[in-house]
């Protein structure tokens, strides 16, 4: 039987990359995606270059706790097994680049750094939810979880090993998150909070869940021209950024996180999908890299992580997760009520 793979932000990108080469492998893939329309000219041009592929579309937003909640239902009803699941759908919304910071990174020699990580010369602005989150917390994270724990049930099948795979970021911080606010909503690294998170999280759910035969990994994809990146500079025309292919070829030769395609950037993620789970380290991001020579290769490096914090994390989600439950099943109950009474 085919191996059922689940990949959020299937329809751009680092994910729609990942399905063109998990496709080679013959899985059974669903793309978990937001904008219906957008999935299905992603699923139409998969199918041309896979003509004899099993590609389903799902929808789902991971910013709204109520359609991960529908979308986990429809993926039990749809399928017997998850064999993959891709947790892969990310924001950096509103990105400013500190112009001050980059430039005074090429006085004190740490702008190789800057450009690998983004860390000191990108800040954001987030949103609020109509659930009452901060949108990349929810985006990246929250809903992500959510997700997990609805489809455990498939995961943690009997006697199979199946794997969750983040897609995270070198941008992730220690010193951007907070336990007293992991939704950070107080600083201006959202983006960086949520994916130091999600290595956290990993972690935890290692230790709670690889009894069961699930195993968590978490990846950064490198530097990659998508709309994600595109968008920090939403002003100026796409058409600018391949002329500054060059520079960037040329910044290669520095550092091996400039993957710059989403297919090279897809590797660790990629490379995660043929590895024995069992054999892999809960302590490490598995980076996509690529040589100034254009030769692209995963690596594991360790990541700043502590058991501890990744347990009190770990806690707070479960208990965010009951009270959007109960949220729910409250209004759900006074819907019923409106509408016994309206006859
Ligand atoms: N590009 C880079 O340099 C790096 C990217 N990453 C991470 O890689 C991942 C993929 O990003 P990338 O491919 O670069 O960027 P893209 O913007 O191309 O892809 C992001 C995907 O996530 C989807 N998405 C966004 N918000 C939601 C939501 N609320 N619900 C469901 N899907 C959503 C997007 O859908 P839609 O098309 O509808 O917007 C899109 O399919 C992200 O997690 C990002 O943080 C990590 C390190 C570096
Ligand atoms: C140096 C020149 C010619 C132009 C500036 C390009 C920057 C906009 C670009 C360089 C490094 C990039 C980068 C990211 C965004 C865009 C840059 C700052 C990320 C922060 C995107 C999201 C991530 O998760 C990080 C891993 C990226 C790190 C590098």
């Amino acid at each position: 039987m085919a191996k059922v793979v689940l990949v959020t932000g299937a329809n751009s990108g680092v994910g729609l990359a990942l399905c063109e080469r998990l496709l080679d492998e013959g899985v059974h893939l669903c793309m978990g995606c937001r904008n219906m329309q957008r999935a299905e000219t992603a699923r139409s041009a998969l199918l041309r270059s896979h003509p004899s592929a099993q590609v389903d579309v799902l929808q789902v937003d991971t910013s709204s706790t109520i359609s991960v909640l529908r979308a986990a239902q429809e993926f039990k009803l749809r399928y017997h097994r998850l064999d993959y699941l891709y947790l892969n759908a990310g924001i950096m919304p509103n990105p400013q680049f500190d112009v001050k910071a980059f430039f005074r990174g090429l006085l004190t020699g740490q702008v190789i750094e800057m450009l690998a990580t983004g860390v000191g010369i990108l800040t954001q602005k987030d949103n609020v939810t109509p659930d009452g989150f901060q949108e990349v917390f929810a985006t990246n994270l929250f809903g992500h979880f959510l997700l997990f724990r609805e489809l455990e049930s498939l995961l943690c099948g009997s006697g199979q090993t199946s794997q969750l795979i983040w897609t995270s970021s070198s941008n992730a911080q220690r010193s951007a998150f907070s336990l007293d606010d992991i939704q950070h909503r107080a600083g201006s690294q959202p983006y960086s909070s949520s994916k130091y998170a999600s290595d956290l999280l990993s972690l935890a759910l290692n230790t709670h869940y690889n009894q069961q035969g699930l195993y968590s990994s978490v990846t950064c994809p490198g530097f990659v021209m998508t709309n994600l990146t595109y968008r920090v500079f939403p002003s100026i025309p796409a058409f600018f950024w391949t002329l500054l292919m060059p520079v960037f070829w040329l910044i290669r030769m520095f550092t091996n996180t400039f993957t710059l395609t989403p297919h090279y950037g897809a590797e660790a993620l990629f490379y995660l999908f043929k590895q024995k789970p069992e054999a892999l380290d809960p302590y490490s991001k598995y980076h996509s890299l690529t040589s100034g020579l254009g030769y692209t290769y995963s690596e594991a490096r360790k990541m700043d992580v502590d058991l501890k914090t990744s347990e009190a994390l770990y806690e707070k989600l479960l208990q965010l997760e009951s009270e959007e439950k109960r949220k729910l099943q409250d209004q759900q109950k006074t819907f019923d009520v409106r509408k016994q009474r309206s006859g």
